[in-house]
């Protein structure tokens, strides 16, 4: 078996009388690419976040390389998401004033890398993602899917060992989804890296390794739901349905 690298225990997280984790167990393994699926409202964008060091959960732990996400201080998770985590999200963190080149390379330069090393960094990048000669241009003068290479290496000039994706070809037609697909692929698991992702499309979901689902909080391997048992949290009001919670190696347990 895989050694893990990315763990969460009894994660719970929820806003005012709403659930959005529900003691949620996952292990995340080096290579791997693991599509998160699950309604709209389920929770799914709250787990990556929470295992990005992105939200704070109630209750409950990350671990990434034995390190204590949860832990550590805004200081010590923004420096962790700079330096091992890549984010590659529909829309919103590519800067829209800058070119390619510089969307990209500033990423390197919020870790101390000199502006010239990046861009060279930067340019090979893009050329692995096939926007050789589109360097120069602003992120609005580039179609979606165009942009959403950018945003892929961005997320993956610094090395980043782990990119988390939310709804990455979310805003693309079919073909591009597609191409955005393998792009991402390829620059993850393709390299020996880790892909978790966010997607409502069951053919994104199935090009990665593994398909987990979120239903109301609540994370299984099953996309169906069955009635409702014990697991909620105690007082939360979700009128929720009840689905086999993953063990640490990832197999239902009731
Ligand atoms: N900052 C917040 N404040 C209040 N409620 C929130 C906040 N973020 C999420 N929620 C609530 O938590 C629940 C889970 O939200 P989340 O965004 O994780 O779901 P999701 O499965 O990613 O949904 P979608 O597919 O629509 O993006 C929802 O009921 C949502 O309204």
């Amino acid at each position: 078996m895989t050694s893990t690298f990315l763990s969460a225990r009894s994660l719970s997280k929820r806003y005012g009388a709403g659930i959005a984790l529900n003691n949620v167990d996952l292990d995340i393994h080096p290579g791997e690419s693991v599509a998160i699926m699950g309604a709209s409202g389920s929770g799914k964008t709250t787990l990556l976040h929470t295992l990005a060091g992105i939200t704070s959960p109630d209750s409950g732990s990350v671990n990434y390389e034995g390190t204590d996400v949860t832990g550590l201080n805004e200081t010590q998770r923004s420096k962790l998401r700079r330096e091992a985590f890549g984010f590659v999200f529909q829309s919103g963190l590519l800067i829209p004033e800058l070119t390619a080149i510089e969307n990209v390379a500033l990423a390197l330069m919020l870790n101390g890398v000199p502006r010239r090393d990046a861009e060279a960094q930067s340019l090979g990048w893009l050329a692995h993602l096939g926007l050789a000669g589109m360097e120069n241009r602003r992120i609005g003068e580039l179609s979606g899917g165009q942009a959403q290479r950018v945003a892929i290496a961005r997320a993956q000039v610094t090395g980043a060992r782990i990119v988390f994706a939310d709804e990455p070809t979310g805003a693309l037609d079919s073909t591009t989804s597609a191409e955005v697909m393998t792009a991402l692929l390829n620059a993850t698991a393709g390299r020996g890296n880790t892909l978790v992702l966010v997607t409502h499309d069951p053919t994104v979901a199935s090009r990665c390794s593994r398909t987990l689902f979120m239903h109301d909080g609540v994370l299984s391997l099953a996309p169906t739901s069955r009635p409702a048992a014990t697991q909620a949290i105690p007082g939360a009001s979700t009128g929720t349905t009840f689905l086999p919670q993953l063990s640490q190696d990832g197999e239902a347990r009731a």
